[in-house]
């Protein structure tokens, strides 16, 4: 064969004529049609792509951690775990690409910055989304999604349902475990307490892994995802610093500093608490 020349084949569909199309499955004018700089600088491409795909993983996340909260409910662990490796892929993807934007050098930000205006990824709704499904529940961050009622009706929603934790301890407590009737009573708007009671359970599973398997799996499975969350917040962290320094954020936030208060949350505390007493 040619190295430099491959034929179409016969059987190629060419004549599309009211038929499924690529573009037109994917809705390609619609998604391509969606990046609109608000200056004319070359950088800001890159700054609205690299959004532009983490909130399409946003979107998968939603998506699959709301099927594993419905699984867990169900009793049904083993596809609620299959979810949750899916989950792990797609974090990958998303803090690996911060690669790509740590190409754009503080000097051609500033050029577009100020274009941003108070806009910033604090205001990103699938974010926080992700955040409540994952279980650090925080209301004071829905003021921002005052201005839009159905967004803030959507996160209100998502702040008073049970959290993929909750989902796991009341699993949990349908299978003998001993969680603490306070702990499944809780007031799921406000954000988590660590409880002697949840680590004592940790501390039996793990004690005999054999004898707990799906719980045993389910916990590390948490872990992982946990870690890899920490992995995107640390590398947003060290892209802010090296794009804006020190610098308050378009958000209104002290900036580096306040993200690095993030990197101290913890969405399922007793399992991280649980490893000092093996
Ligand atoms: C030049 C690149 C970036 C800079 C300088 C930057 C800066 C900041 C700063 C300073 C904050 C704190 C809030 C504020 O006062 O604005 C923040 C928050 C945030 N940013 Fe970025 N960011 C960048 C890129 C991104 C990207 C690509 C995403 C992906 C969606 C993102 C998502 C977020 C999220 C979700 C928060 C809220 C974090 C939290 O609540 O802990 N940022 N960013
Ligand atoms: N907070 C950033 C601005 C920023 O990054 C941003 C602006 C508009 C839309 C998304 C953004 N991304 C993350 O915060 C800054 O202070 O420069």
């Amino acid at each position: 064969m040619d190295p430099t020349f491959r034929p179409i084949e016969d059987g190629v569909a060419t004549d599309l004529r009211g038929e499924m199309t690529y573009a037109g499955y994917l809705q390609l004018p619609t998604l391509l049609s969606a990046q609109q700089p608000v200056s004319d600088h070359h950088d800001e491409m890159l700054f609205i792509i690299q959004h532009q795909v983490t909130e399409l993983w946003l979107k998968q996340l939603v998506h699959e951690l709301r099927s594993a909260i419905a699984l867990l409910t169900e009793d049904d662990l083993s596809p609620a775990l299959k979810r949750l490796a899916r989950v792990k892929a797609i974090q990958r993807q998303m803090f690996e690409q911060w690669s790509v934007l740590e190409t754009l050098t503080p000097v051609e930000y500033v050029q577009f910055r100020d274009s941003l205006g108070k806009a910033s990824g604090f205001q990103s709704p699938q974010y926080r989304t992700v955040e409540f499904l994952l279980g650090n529940k925080n209301p004071q961050m829905i003021a921002v999604f005052a201005h839009d009622p159905d967004l803030l009706a959507g996160l209100q929603a998502d702040l008073e349902a049970p959290s993929l934790y909750d989902a796991f301890l009341r699993y949990l407590a349908r299978h003998g475990h001993e969680v603490p009737a306070s702990v499944l009573e809780r007031d799921l708007t406000q954000p988590y307490a660590a409880d002697a009671g949840v680590v004592e359970v940790f501390r039996r599973v793990y004690a005999d892994p054999q004898a707990h398997w799906d719980a045993y799996e389910m916990c590390e499975e948490l872990v992982d995802v946990e870690e890899s969350f920490q992995l995107w917040r640390f590398r947003h962290l060290k892209t802010v610093e090296r794009i804006i320094g020190f610098k308050r954020g378009t958000g209104g936030s002290s900036g580096v500093h306040f993200l690095q208060k993030a990197l101290e949350l913890t969405f399922f505390p007793e399992l991280r608490d649980v490893r000092t007493h093996l």
